[in-house]
């Protein structure tokens, strides 16, 4: 028996909305519902505000949709999109006004218990290495004597579990709870565990708040000093309401030299002083080449160009990492250099940014100044 649409509907007809006590199927916020044999997706379009609060409506919406014949699977997202052009606009309303620093409020968002500091690892554009560089990053702040975790948030392509060598699932200790996967003494959690493989890519998007909320709120994270956050690459509305949902302490941006990666990374670093995240500071990744026979240093590419912009915006620098055969052969075989190969100098580059890092957090790094965004 093949669930139709009509019959969710008449379910979600039983879920209320906590305000008003309208039902979802009449609040008119169910949107894009996917059957597929007795898979079930659909969307709750929320306000990014209302996503605490919506999160019971949400897994009371899949609960009430799994109670029917036919239905093996059911996947809800609360979607952001409508509150897209609202969080816009704040974000327009808050340009004028001089950046967060460390110093500044408060993230919004509620902390996680047990979890000192959050920071997002970020980036304007794919490919421009920022996994390696969170991976390196979070054993480099362990080595300097901090509890670290790792949240792999990029739902569009998580690579966390395979940069660790991490396989299988993660288990539940209690309810929903989920215990976070273990790699050189870190703990991991990815998006990965939680989005199923074949979920299409437009659905991702509108999965994030719920998935990250989840993943903050639900993993036995146990007491940390710092939570590393891979972010989805890009500054779209996933990656705004994301920045805007998890309680950031800060924010790191990776770019390569390359003006077009500069020209996204000044986007990413926008779009957090738009949410009043604190900007850690500017990665250039693949800066310059080693060569892996004779170690001869080559500026590939014009290098030095993340340095710059990182003047012109008046944010930290925060360090160079080279284009090199090891960092990647060691991140693409789940052994992360600076845990395969501490003496190396790679590592070493790796452990000066975390040292960078841990300053800003500490406070050190002086607040972003007031600045305009074009
Ligand atoms: N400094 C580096 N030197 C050599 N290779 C690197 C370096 N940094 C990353 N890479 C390699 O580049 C590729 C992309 O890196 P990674 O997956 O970290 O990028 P990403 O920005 O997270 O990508 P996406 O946004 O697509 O997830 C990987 O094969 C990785 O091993």
């Amino acid at each position: 028996m093949t669930v139709t649409q009509a019959d969710i509907l008449r379910a979600l007809e039983l879920v209320k909305l906590p305000a008003s006590g309208q039902s979802l199927t009449s609040s008119g916020r169910i949107a894009n519902i996917l059957v597929d044999g007795g898979k079930v997706i659909f969307a709750i379009g929320i306000d990014a505000t209302e996503a605490d609060a919506m999160e019971p409506v949400r897994k009371a919406a899949e609960s009430a949709v799994s109670g029917l014949p036919g239905v093996t699977q059911v996947l809800v997202g609360l979607t952001a999109d409508k509150a897209a052009p609202s969080a816009g606009m704040q974000a327009r309303q808050q340009a004028h006004r001089p950046a967060a620093g460390p110093g500044g409020p408060p993230p919004k968002a509620a902390g996680v218990p047990g979890v000192k500091q959050i920071i997002a690892v970020a980036s304007g554009k794919g490919g421009v290495g920022k996994s390696t560089t969170t991976a390196n990053l979070a054993v480099a702040l362990a080595t300097l004597g901090m509890k670290v975790g790792v949240l792999d948030a990029d739902i569009y392509g998580p690579s966390v579990p395979k940069i660790f060598g991490i396989t299988g699932k993660p288990k539940l200790v209690s309810g929903r709870t989920l215990a976070p996967m273990e790699a050189y003494g870190l703990k991991i959690m990815s998006i990965g565990f939680l989005i199923d493989e074949e979920t299409p890519m437009i659905w991702r998007g509108p999965m994030v708040i719920s998935a990250i909320t989840q993943m903050l709120r639900e993993v036995a994270w146990g007491e940390l000093d710092v939570l590393v956050v891979d972010m989805p690459p890009g500054t779209g509305d996933a990656q705004l309401t994301m920045a805007q949902q998890t309680p950031l302490a800060g924010a790191v941006i990776v770019s390569t030299p390359q003006d077009l990666a500069l020209l996204d990374a000044r986007r990413g670093v926008a779009m957090f002083r738009k949410v009043e995240v604190p900007i850690l500071g500017i990665v250039e990744n693949m800066s310059y080449f080693i060569c892996p026979e004779c170690g001869h240093r080559s500026d590939i590419f014009a290098h030095g160009g993340a340095r710059r912009e990182a003047e012109r915006l008046r944010i930290p620098f925060l360090g160079e990492i080279p284009l090199a055969m090891q960092i990647r052969e060691t991140s693409d075989s789940g052994r992360p250099i600076v845990a395969s190969d501490p003496g190396s100098a790679h590592a070493k580059a790796y452990v000066a940014l975390a040292r960078q890092v841990q300053a800003g957090l500490g406070g050190t790094v002086r607040a972003a100044p007031r600045i305009v965004i074009e």
